[in-house]
């Protein structure tokens, strides 16, 4: 763990910048460097202090410096944090990595599964950087980036296997309005950030199709069930999923408008085509890549996600969104507590 007090954001979408600003209220007497690959938004932010195209209306702290040279938003930079789409991370670690200073802790604030791979980003971050696990985070829990912008009290989780370096990113991103724990879970977090927002697509679709709140919740709670099983199939642990990082993401996710995949499935619900609803999006759904990522690895586990496949099926084209509901109640009876 660096000494050092340089705080990097790499990524300028609406949760790099949120979190950008937890560090920036949390630590004023501290620079936060932004890398951006758009030197518009760069410019928007370093002049009005303010990103509007991701965060409208919101006032962003004067000590959050943006940039598009991630080189010299590196250099020096005690804490890292990434927060880029799951799928592009890893072409972008190879090109960030000579940059990284010897013994930054890098943090990743991404909830995705990385396609053909079935790796967590943390497993991405220490392939692509080379890095040992005791210096890479996990920020997970109930963090819709607009609400945190807002200032609005949110609580979430801090994870690494070295307890101490968790502690350490607590204590830099404690804000008024933003509570960390920490957790040495990082699997189980990992996963739970993952996993929900499949489970709010498919929330999305039953929406879509005006189906009520007893769908909505019988949907979310074996979500969670099938979620709790493929974390615990990676060694992740129970208490972890009843957690902010578990249930807490999973409902705030399957609750709000904010939420793109929650956005998303109600757009497919609605009978709009994936591309038509990819054509639409103007931010990051996780869960319409990640899904087929996840269904694959519960495949290799054996661990039964039902949830996930149906949406998997639904964004593949194979099953009628009409055809979801049914899918999720048709099969075969056993008791609540049994593992599938
Ligand atoms: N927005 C939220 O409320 C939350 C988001 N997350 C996670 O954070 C991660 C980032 O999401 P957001 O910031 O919300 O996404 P976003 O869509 O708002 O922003 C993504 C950022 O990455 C950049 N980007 C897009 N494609 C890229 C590429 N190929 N290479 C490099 N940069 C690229 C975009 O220009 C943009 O600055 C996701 O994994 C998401 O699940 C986690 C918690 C809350
Ligand atoms: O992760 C999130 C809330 O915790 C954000 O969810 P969405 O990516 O669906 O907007």
């Amino acid at each position: 763990m660096s000494g050092g007090s340089k705080l990097a954001v790499l990524g300028a979408g609406s949760w790099g910048t949120t979190f950008a600003k937890i560090l920036a209220d949390a630590q004023p007497e501290l620079s936060v460097e932004l890398w951006g690959r758009r030197a518009e938004v760069v410019a928007q932010i370093n002049r009005d202090h303010r990103n509007p195209n991701y965060l409208p209306g919101i006032d962003l702290p004067h000590n959050i410096l943006a940039s598009t040279d991630v080189e010299s938003v590196l250099s020096g930079a005690a804490l890292v944090v990434l927060a880029v789409p799951a799928q592009s991370l890893r072409p972008q670690l190879a090109a960030w990595r000579e940059h990284l200073a010897p013994d930054a802790v890098v943090v990743s604030l991404m909830k995705g599964l990385e396609l053909g791979t079935d790796a967590r980003m943390s497993e991405v971050i220490a392939e692509g950087l080379g890095l040992p696990a005791e210096r890479i985070v996990v920020v997970s829990g109930p963090n819709l980036a607009m609400e945190i912008a807002r200032c609005e009290p949110t609580a979430s989780v801090i994870a690494c296997t070295d307890e101490s370096v968790a502690h350490w990113v607590a204590s830099l991103c404690t804000a008024s309005y933003f509570r960390p724990y920490t957790n040495t879970d990082v699997v189980g977090v990992e996963i739970g950030g993952i996993v929900k927002n499949v489970i709010a697509l498919a929330v999305g679709i039953c929406e879509g199709r005006e189906m009520g709140d007893n769908t909505k919740a019988s949907v979310i709670t074996r979500g969670l069930a099938e979620t709790t099983r493929l974390a615990l199939a990676l060694g992740g642990e129970s208490d972890t999923m009843a957690g902010l990082a578990g249930l807490g993401d999973l409902v705030a996710t399957c609750s709000s408008p904010l939420s793109r995949n929650h956005s998303a499935g109600r757009l497919l619900g609605q009978g709009l085509s994936l591309d038509e609803v990819n054509a639409r999006m103007t931010q990051t759904a996780e869960g319409i890549k990640s899904g087929r990522a996840v269904y694959d690895l519960a495949k290799k586990l054996g661990v039964e996600m039902p949830i996930t496949e149906a949406v998997v099926a639904v964004l593949a084209g194979k099953l009628d969104v009409d055809e979801l509901g049914p899918r999720l109640l048709s099969r075969e009876l056993k008791s609540e507590g049994e593992s599938a």
